[in-house]
């Protein structure tokens, strides 16, 4: 069956949206910013895009195809002479946590500014459900507005603030409603961000790194927290992590992005509760870090 919503992504430009052209101008700033402007006014267009995003997620014209919440077919990006995308291909059902792997500098960033429909200059067929959500490893709140605010920011509607207050007592903050950002700590902070996110009713959510700048302790709470989320709300997941040991305990499937495409598309087959000290554990992580170039002796010598 056709998609209901298409969205062939075929030129160098997105017209398709003018929401997403925007977000893509705002994402790609000039890196010569100004050096006595460049802390806040990084801040202030992060959070900006941020919520120029959720925007872009809730207005962009497409819909997963028969089920599926992804449905990417010789996705292409380039970068000047760079091609960091090459013909990639990837189906996320719905409600299926996909974790995704590969070096740095792979496009693992890349692909998600794309989903999220901030990056246009791209050839081949995205299609992807329509509401969707992003998390970032920065919170990216705006910090002259309280938490509920930066949780509903971009919502309207009379039923918003307690959307929003419902939201934040799910991720453990209710009774923080009224705290700037700053007197959040980082880990409250991604819980916010968590918020923002689920208050949309996301069908597909996508983070990347989102935990990788917290503390051991903070994100073994934050993983049970994700966890509990996705069992309650069972959107799709597309989380981007450096952490092998973070893929195999959260995902139903990990991926590695090699030179432009997946190189490897393994399924979690792993008993829950899953332990770093099952053998089957220890096997896919094996896997994973060799698809990654990681020697796991050498490394342990340092
Ligand atoms: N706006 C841009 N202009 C030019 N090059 C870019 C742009 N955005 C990304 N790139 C390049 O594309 C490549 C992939 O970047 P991307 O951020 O997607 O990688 P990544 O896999 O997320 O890396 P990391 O794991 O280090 O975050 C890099 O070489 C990067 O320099």
């Amino acid at each position: 069956m056709a998609p209901r919503l298409r969205r062939n992504l075929s030129t160098d430009t997105d017209t398709n949206t003018t929401a997403a052209a925007t977000a893509v101008a705002t994402l790609e700033r000039p890196a010569t910013a100004d050096a006595q402007h460049t802390a806040d006014a990084q801040h202030t267009a992060d959070a900006q895009h941020t919520a120029d995003a959720q925007h872009t997620a809730e207005t962009a014209e497409t819909r997963g195809a028969d089920g599926a919440a992804i449905r990417i077919r010789g996705l292409r990006r380039t970068f000047g002479n760079h091609t960091v995308l090459d013909g990639l291909d990837l189906t996320v059902a719905s409600g299926e946590f996909v974790a995704l792997l590969g070096r740095s500098g792979s496009g693992k960033s890349t692909l998600i500014r794309i989903l999220g429909g901030f990056d246009g200059g791209i050839s081949g067929e995205v299609l992807a459900t329509r509401q969707r959500s992003v998390v970032f490893q920065e919170a990216r709140l705006l910090p002259w507005t309280r938490t509920l605010a930066n949780v509903t920011i971009g919502l309207s509607g009379r039923d918003v603030a307690e959307r929003g207050r419902v939201a934040l007592a799910e991720v453990g903050l209710a009774g923080r409603e009224r705290s700037w950002p700053v007197a959040l700590s980082g880990g409250e902070a991604q819980r916010v961000a968590l918020a923002r996110a689920l208050v949309r009713e996301p069908d597909l959510v996508m983070l990347d790194e989102p935990f990788g700048a917290l503390d051991a302790l903070t994100r073994i709470r934050m993983h049970a927290l994700l966890q509990q989320l996705c069992r309650r709300h069972r959107p799709a997941v597309l989380f981007v992590t450096h952490d092998v040991d973070e893929a195999i305990l959260l995902a139903d499937r990990v991926l590695v992005l090699t030179e432009g495409r997946l190189s490897l598309d393994v399924p979690v087959d792993v008993a829950s509760p899953r332990r770093r000290t099952d053998p089957a554990f220890d096997r896919l992580r094996s896997t994973l870090l060799a698809e990654l170039g990681v020697d796991e002796l050498a490394e342990g010598d340092h």
